[in-house]
């Protein structure tokens, strides 16, 4: 009897599906929620990053010479289509999930392009915007070969590592940008890894 069959399979867990997300109170009012492989098929949505995103390198000067930044960057801004629907699902999904909290829609999504284990970023805030003074919201779904975000907090004291996986949600809020540095560190071995990043307004 077909009905039973979809009576008691299990509901296919999509972006609409926080159940599992875990918060980590960072301290100073900064916090940081993960979710393990929220994303489902993850590898159609990396394909379709990795060839469709028009991926540009970053130049800039360091001290006497003009240096690549390591990592290939492409940001959608507001209003812009992204380029696989399970993204549009995610960022309304989270939204959504976040509407009291946030008060406010995520509203770009910026891209970043870790061809392998000698691309990174260094220590910093998404300070550039209203994340320098006000509490917000950086919502990071990652696709591809797992790296480590490691956090800081600005002031000195114990850092924090979480592993980005396939299709995982890592969302850092309250004051974090402000009161934390985040980091992406080189490492000996990784292959290809791309980072979606969805910020409210006037957050960078
Ligand atoms: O690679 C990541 O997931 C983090 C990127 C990041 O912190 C940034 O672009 O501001
Ligand atoms: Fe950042």
């Amino acid at each position: 009897m077909d009905f039973q069959g979809s009576l008691f399979e299990a509901p296919a867990s999509g972006v609409d599906d926080f159940d599992r997300i875990t918060r980590r109170d960072l301290g100073q009012g900064a916090w940081l929620d993960v979710l393990p492989t929220w994303v489902p098929a993850p590898d159609d949505v990396l394909t379709t990053l990795v060839d469709e995103v028009p991926w540009r390198a970053e130049r800039r000067q360091m001290y006497d010479r003009v240096v690549d930044v390591p990592r290939l960057l492409h940001t959608y801004m507001i209003g812009e289509p992204l380029p696989h629907p399970l993204l549009t699902a995610a960022r309304d999904a989270l939204s959504a999930h976040y509407a009291d909290e946030l008060g406010e829609p995520f509203r770009t999504a910026g891209c970043c392009y870790y061809r392998d284990g000698r691309d990174s970023v260094a220590w910093h805030g998404d300070t550039i915007g209203r994340g320098s003074t006000h509490d917000t919201m950086v919502a990071i779904v990652s696709f591809g070969d797992p790296r480590r975000l490691h956090l800081r907090p600005r002031g000195g004291g114990a850092s924090v590592v979480v592993e980005m996986g396939h299709g995982d949600l890592v969302v850092m809020g309250g004051s974090c940008q402000r009161t934390w540095e985040h980091a992406v560190p080189k490492v000996a071995h990784a292959g290809p890894r791309v980072s979606v990043q969805f910020r409210p307004f006037n957050v960078f």
